[in-house]
């Protein structure tokens, strides 16, 4: 995928697992979010009580439906999933594999994006080349236990200043502050709770992405 393509997939991103969905099944909840706008898909099935099986059929089921939207599906951390699905691509963390140890394994033609929470880690990610990168906590969040302190959309804009690489905000991004996030310089938002944790995740979706969008064009 260009960069171009891949700045309008990361527009609005889902990070999704099933512990983020209010018990509700994963599946049903990203095609609600699907149906509502969502231009990529993480899967981050983090410390799940599936099993393995369990998660490689979630997973392929995940897939096919993100394909039949035309919508990129991401892996997050687990190179050896991402292959076994046929995932679009993988998200790494700074402690997880490097991107051109993912890519070995991935081969050409995959989506390898990395997180990056401080200036060191925006130093240590443009020496390993990632295709896009995920800026964050830009706000406080209760989804990830070891995300740290909010970082502010002072670390998107600080990121967009040393790299021309596509950009992603996260970290208790929701409709009412998606704008300035996109403002600061990234190309899009990702959430895990804004539409996992909502009532309609479909709406939710909808309304994220026309916050991003208005913005983006200026509205
Ligand atoms: C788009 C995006 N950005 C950042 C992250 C966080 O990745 P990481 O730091 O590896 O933390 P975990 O998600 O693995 O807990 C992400 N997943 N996606
Ligand atoms: C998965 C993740 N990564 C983060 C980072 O800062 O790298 S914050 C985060 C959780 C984002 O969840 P919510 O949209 O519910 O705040
Ligand atoms: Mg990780």
């Amino acid at each position: 995928m260009d960069k171009r393509a891949l700045r309008a997939a990361l527009s609005v991103y889902l990070v999704i697992g099933s512990a983020h969905c209010k018990g509700r099944p994963l599946l049903e909840v990203v095609a609600a979010a699907l149906r509502g706008g969502v231009t990529m898909v993480q899967f981050r099935e983090k410390d799940s009580p599936l099993s393995l099986r369990e998660t490689v059929a979630l997973g392929r089921a995940l897939r096919e439906r993100c394909r039949q939207f035309g919508v990129p599906f991401i892996v997050n951390d687990r190179v050896d999933l991402a292959l076994l699905l046929d995932a679009d691509g993988v998200h790494v963390g700074q402690e997880d594999l490097p991107p051109s140890e993912a890519r070995k394994l991935l081969g050409p033609g995959r989506i390898v994006g990395m997180s990056v929470s401080t200036p060191e880690e925006l130093d240590v990610a443009l020496r390993e080349e990632p295709d896009y990168l995920g800026v964050g906590p830009v706000y406080a969040t209760t989804s990830k236990a070891d995300a740290g302190d909010p970082v502010g959309t002072e670390l998107v804009a600080y990121v967009r200043s040393r790299t021309d690489l596509p950009l992603v905000g996260i970290g208790g991004i929701a409709p009412e502050n998606a704008a300035a996030v996109i403002a600061a310089g990234a190309d899009g938002v990702a959430v895990v709770s804004a539409i996992g944790s909502a009532s309609d995740p479909e709406a939710a979706a909808r309304a994220l992405a026309r916050a991003v969008r208005g913005h983006q064009a200026g509205v």
